[in-house]
């Protein structure tokens, strides 16, 4: 089983406007309400692409009743700890540019936690884990170690799409995956990535550190994958940019859907780009069309060096 571990899901409020002016009373021309958070957006995706997970993490008020009621519909299996709070609300504006406030999220009980550490120990060897998204300010900045190091006690394996001090501190624990973009990479050295032979530079070093595998995402720049055996690089294909929102999540899943039926590691990773660029393509999530649709314009070629 997939599991997807969001602790701080969100309901998402997409916005557009024509001309956002700030100071001013802007009206929108659209708008609409969807679960968010990086987990949840995975297992939409994985379930588009046919790939049964359970979604798991902290949920609360109006907000999350709203995100269960929804997800339910979409058939997701999910199994979210309760708690007192709303679920916060992210706003996602789209005028001339795309403008995202995230919120910091509700308060975390310790028996809350407690709660979730128990679900995990349930894992097996057979599970792949995904721990995406920020963590809500109640809990600890080191929480992602302590789940992860429970999980690993299971056996199962574990991905992180986690940025920041998060990404930093999960390096240790060897993750299975993990798919920063490049501007989360060069925070991790201090330093601005550009290109895809400055990710492949920088990402080597994590795969030398004990990283599994490592997909750096680069926007309509494609994505890289490297482990101590591949390194390979894929173009993104070319089409109209309705909406980056979740086309990360939208890379994982792709690539966690193909990976997990048995497809080889260059066959998921151009599943995974193609998934990722579907999803930019659209005005929400992929679907599994729109990604079979974009498949013969992913391109793979080895990287040198
Ligand atoms: N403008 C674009 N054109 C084509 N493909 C894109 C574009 N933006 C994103 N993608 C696709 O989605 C993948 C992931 O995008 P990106 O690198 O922006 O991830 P991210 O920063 O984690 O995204 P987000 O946080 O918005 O979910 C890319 O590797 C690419 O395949
Ligand atoms: O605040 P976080 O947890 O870092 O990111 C949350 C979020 O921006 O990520 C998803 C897109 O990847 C959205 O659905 C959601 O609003």
């Amino acid at each position: 089983m997939i599991y997807t571990i969001t602790l701080n899901p969100s309901l998402d409020y997409h916005v557009e406007v024509d001309h956002f002016e700030s100071g001013r009373l802007n009206r929108t021309k659209y708008d609409y309400k969807v679960p968010g958070g990086k987990g949840i957006n995975v297992s939409r995706v994985l379930k588009r692409l046919g790939v049964e997970s359970k979604a798991l993490g902290f949920i609360g008020g109006f907000t999350g009743a709203y995100i269960k009621e929804f997800l339910k519909k979409e058939q997701i299996s999910m199994d979210f700890v309760e708690v007192d709070q709303d679920t916060r609300i992210n706003i996602k504006l789209k005028s001339e540019e795309e403008t995202e406030i995230n919120g910091t999220g509700p308060n975390i009980t310790k028996e809350q936690l407690e709660q979730l550490f128990a679900m995990i120990q349930t894992f097996t060897s057979k599970d792949i884990v995904v721990f995406s998204g920020s963590i809500p300010s109640s809990l600890p900045s080191t929480i992602y170690v302590d789940l992860i190091k429970k999980c690993k006690a299971s056996g199962a394996r574990f991905v992180a799409d986690v940025s920041g001090t998060a990404l930093e501190s999960v390096l240790g624990e060897k993750p299975f995956l993990i798919k920063p973009n490049h501007h989360e990479l060069g925070e991790l050295f201090q330093t601005e990535i550009r290109t895809l032979q400055g990710a492949f530079t920088y990402g080597k070093k994590l795969v030398e550190k004990g990283v599994e595998n490592i997909i750096v995402s680069m926007a309509e720049q494609g994505a890289l994958f490297i482990n101590k055996d591949l390194a390979i690089q894929a173009n993104a294909p070319s089409g109209e940019l309705k909406n980056s929102i979740g086309a990360g999540d939208s890379l994982v899943a792709g690539f966690l859907s193909a990976y997990s039926s048995g497809k080889s590691i260059e066959e998921s990773f151009k599943i995974g780009v193609a998934s990722g660029s579907a999803t930019a393509f659209s005005s929400g999530l992929c679907s599994k069309e729109e990604v079979m649709n974009l498949l013969d314009q992913v391109n793979l070629q080895t990287m040198e060096g």
